[in-house]
């Protein structure tokens, strides 16, 4: 009998843990022969709530779901007892007119006590992937709260901005999506995000030679991506659910995975300084996987454009950490 893998979602009875936990559960993630045990975590006010959550997972009669454990947020250490993945989502979502940035002092906090119940009670080979915003600041807020847990476990989200751009670009190639690879995302899961269209590639070609139209590359595909969560906000009345879902799964696919060769995916990651990125800080990377830990692409160029692109998303992710430095100790 496998041993069981224990996975954490916060904010389970939220839209993205209601719409990731059954694809958890099913073993499309981890394997039909992997049991996966829930750990569901939600604050007080939410228990009852998700009792509904756990009485419909039982209902799903998944032969991979081997136990579902409930806890709140103010017993963080039974929460993450011997979890070898924890997906952070419990946070608020923003609103209409607001950036993702200004969330900041608002979840920042819960990161500080996500991080230290990690270190006190997670597994050792504990992965942890942040999806509540401004992710890559909380991701940031939480590590730094866990000074024993290796750097490279953390992961901040930026799969959601990756698929969003491969299928702008898909579509204004007239292609189908999976014909787009290595879209990968710079910097911060914000507005100021960098989806870097030069180093991807459609049926193995570079976009820019696939695309002509470079000021559509260069302007609108950009600003769509980059404002896609607040278009969702504004048409759905809700921030995105369904798709930040599969996207925080697809993550940790990615990172279960050995990524095929020549291929690369987007997480943030604890930057090794790589690109003239501040050390420590989470930033978002074209990575590649071994399955079990990821390197950071090398060597690839950036042309002044692009440069600046960086230079700005770099700029906020050092503004927001400045933000937040009552919360990181040391
Ligand atoms: N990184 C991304 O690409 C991405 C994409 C979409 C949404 N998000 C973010 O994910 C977060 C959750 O979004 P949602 O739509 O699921 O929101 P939601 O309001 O539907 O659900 C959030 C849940 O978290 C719970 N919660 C709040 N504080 C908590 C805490 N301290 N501990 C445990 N649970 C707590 C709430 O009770 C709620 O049930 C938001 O911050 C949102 O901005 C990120
Ligand atoms: O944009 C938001 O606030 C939610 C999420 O980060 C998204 O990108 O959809």
């Amino acid at each position: 009998m496998t041993h069981p893998i224990r996975v954490a979602v916060t904010g389970a009875a939220g839209q993205i843990g209601y719409a990731m936990l059954f694809r958890l559960a099913s073993g499309e993630i981890f394997g039909p022969d992997q049991p996966v045990i829930l750990h569901l975590v939600e604050i007080p006010p939410m228990l009852s709530a998700l009792d509904g959550v756990e009485m419909e997972l039982e209902d799903c009669a998944f032969p991979t779901l081997a136990g579902v454990v409930k806890a709140d947020s103010d017993h963080l250490e039974d929460a993450f007892a011997d979890c070898n993945f924890v997906v952070c989502v419990g946070s608020i979502p923003r609103k209409a007119g607001m950036e993702r940035g200004d969330l900041i002092r608002i979840n920042g906090p819960i990161f500080t006590s996500t991080g230290k119940a990690i270190e006190a009670a997670a597994a050792d080979d504990v992965r942890v992937l942040v999806v509540g915003n401004p992710c890559n600041t909380n991701c940031l807020i939480a590590m730094s709260n866990a000074p024993k847990v290796p750097r490279d476990r953390w992961y901040a989200m930026t799969r959601l901005d990756q698929n969003r751009a491969m299928t702008q670009i898909a579509k204004k190639a007239g292609q189908p999506v999976s014909a787009v690879k290595n879209m990968n995302i710079w910097g911060n899961h914000s507005a100021t995000q960098f989806p870097d269209f030069y180093h991807a590639t459609i049926h193995g070609n570079p976009v820019p030679e696939i695309i002509e139209d470079h000021d559509w590359l260069r302007g609108e595909f950009i600003e769509t991506v980059q404002k896609r969560g607040a278009a969702v906000i504004q048409a759905r009345g809700a921030s995105s659910a369904a798709s930040a879902a599969n996207a925080a799964l697809g993550t940790i696919k990615s990172i279960i995975t050995p990524t095929p060769l020549g291929e690369s995916f987007s997480a943030a990651v604890c930057s090794d300084g790589s690109y003239g990125v501040d050390e420590g800080l989470i930033c978002g990377y074209p990575l590649t996987s071994d399955g079990t830990t990821w390197k950071i692409v090398e060597g690839q160029e950036h042309d002044d454009f692009a440069q600046a692109k960086f230079e700005a998303t770099l700029q906020e992710l050092r503004d927001e950490r400045d933000v937040v430095r009552d919360l990181l100790p040391g």
